[in-house]
């Protein structure tokens, strides 16, 4: 491996109170004591911070005011010494801090190269090093959570369980090809083996499952409202954001473009989006907008259909129905303070199994109600089981498919009484995929990509 000592600013790019550059690797602490001047950081106490001057030992000039942080190897980040120096946070004062440690002696490190070393070093593994990338990039608390866990090592325990499962399965298969002749021992074997499978098979089959929920809590549940002109779409927006972040008129046609709002739902982010009433308009602005919210609707997770309680339902509310057909649908008849006109067993019957839920914005009714189905509709109310793995990383959930469909064969060749050494691929085949998530059977290339992916400095 690739032992040079590493360098790079750790802390975002701009003006801030404090930035970070972080070293790692055997020579971290001397480079730093060549350029510090201050206590002698071969000596100071490991997870200590220093106060110092960084001076130029070229030209003995003033670089910087500092305090240096010296971690010892392995009880760090990476495994490896580590010294932080924590300048003055200003976008010359930390690149001219970087360019003192790479004049002498370190070397830029690459995206993602300190948290590499770590899953190099053996601190972490792969799963657990995506999870450190997950979490900077967590746009929602739960989302965080999710990452959190994984990077204390949730799921790579669960994978390390299947794997060990699937092992003694081989183990048992090895047994009946080395003792053919014991025709009970095969008989145990293959009911063993069928068993056995099956418990991983189902618990592989749980984790896909919560890739939906994984997915919706780190992008949010992208939401469409939808409706004709004027029944309140905008007015719905602001109420569940809490805030007037759309323009609420009487006037039909209001919305001319998709205006898009992060909101949190009983911690489910939601990513809603207001779109201009759908109707055959001659407007030209508005037609663009119309446009649009078709678009919208197609890669929505979620529709919020509303309809006017104070209006009769019409063929182009028919429509909407058609447009949302076999997506996730929640049916909103607003404006229940007016007068009926609306015929409520006609949207009963269009809207087939969707929930109906009335509410009058205008007077903050029926919006606690529309949360609960929200919540309901996508965590059956437990989202806030906390000893929930989520599997949320798409190559995770690659591999799982790919674990699932393989260990499905196997279990059908052991029903079908296959020779067992071929069962025993696909069993052994399964561990391996399972390997990849968490880097035991991974190839180096897919590494690299993985960690280029990651920010500078981390
Ligand atoms: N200044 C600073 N803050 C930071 C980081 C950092 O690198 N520098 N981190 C960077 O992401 C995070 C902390 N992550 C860390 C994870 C493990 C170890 C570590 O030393 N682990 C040792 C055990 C340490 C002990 O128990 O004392 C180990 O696992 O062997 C250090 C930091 C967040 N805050
Ligand atoms: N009576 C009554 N009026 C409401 C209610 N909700 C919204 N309104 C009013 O209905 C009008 C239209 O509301 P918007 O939220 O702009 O409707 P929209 O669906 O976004 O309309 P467009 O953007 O034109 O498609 C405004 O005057 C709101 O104040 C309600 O529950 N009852
Ligand atoms: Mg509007």
């Amino acid at each position: 491996m690739d032992t040079e000592t590493i360098a790079a600013i750790s802390t975002p790019v701009g003006e801030g109170a404090i930035s970070i550059v972080r070293l790692s690797g055997d020579e971290a602490v001397s480079i730093a004591s060549k350029v510090f001047q201050g206590k002698d950081l071969h000596e100071v106490s490991s997870h200590t911070i220093n106060y110092g001057k960084l001076i130029d030992p070229e030209t003995n000039e003033l670089v910087e005011e500092s305090m240096v942080t010296v971690m010892r190897a392995p009880k760090t980040f990476t495994r490896e010494d580590i010294v932080e120096i924590n300048c003055h946070g200003g976008m010359v004062s930390v690149n001219r801090v970087l360019e003192l440690v790479l004049t002498n002696g370190a070397r830029l490190a690459e995206p993602g190269e300190f948290t590499k070393r770590a899953f190099l070093n053996g601190r972490i593994d792969l799963s657990q090093a995506e999870a450190v990338m997950d979490l900077i990039r967590a746009k929602t608390d739960k989302a965080m959570n999710i990452a959190l866990k994984q990077m204390d090592g949730r799921l790579s325990k669960l994978i390390h369980t299947l794997r060990q499962e699937l092992l003694e399965t081989v183990a048992h298969v090895e047994v009946n090809i080395d003792y053919p002749e014991y025709d009970d021992v095969e008989e145990m074997t293959n009911q063993l083996l069928i068993e056995k499978s099956q418990k991983v098979y189902d618990q592989i089959e749980k984790l896909i499952e919560t890739a939906k929920q994984g997915k919706i809590l780190r992008e949010g549940i992208a939401t469409a409202i939808i409706g004709r002109p004027n029944v309140g779409k905008s007015s719905l927006l602001n109420a569940l954001a809490q805030e007037n972040k759309a323009i609420v008129t009487e006037v039909p046609g209001t919305t001319r473009d998709v205006i898009e709002e992060y909101v949190n739902v009983r911690g489910i982010p939601l990513r809603l989006v207001d779109t201009a009433g759908i109707r055959d308009t001659e407007d030209i602005v508005e037609k663009i907008g119309v446009e649009r919210s078709r678009q919208v609707l197609k890669e929505a997770d979620l529709v919020l259909l509303v309809l006017n309680y104070g209006d009769e339902f019409t063929e182009e509310d028919r429509r909407l129905f058609e447009a949302a057909s076999g997506m996730d649908v929640l049916v909103i008849v607003n404006k229940t303070d007016l007068p009926q006109k609306l015929d409520l067993d006609k949207v009963r019957e269009t809207a087939e199994t969707a929930s109906i839920i009335e509410t009058s914005i205008l007077h903050e009714q029926g919006i606690d109600q529309l949360e609960s189905e929200i919540a309901d509709l996508f965590f059956e109310g437990d989202l806030n089981n906390a000893d929930m793995t989520y599997v949320s990383n798409a190559r995770h959930v690659q591999l799982l498919k790919d674990a699932k469909r393989t260990l499905k064969e196997a279990m059908e060749g052991m029903e079908a009484g296959m020779p067992i050494d071929m069962v025993q691929i696909d069993v052994t085949r399964t561990w391996e995929i399972l390997g990849e998530i968490v880097g035991d059977t991974v190839q180096e290339s897919l590494i690299d990509q993985l960690f280029s992916q990651f920010c500078l400095g981390k």
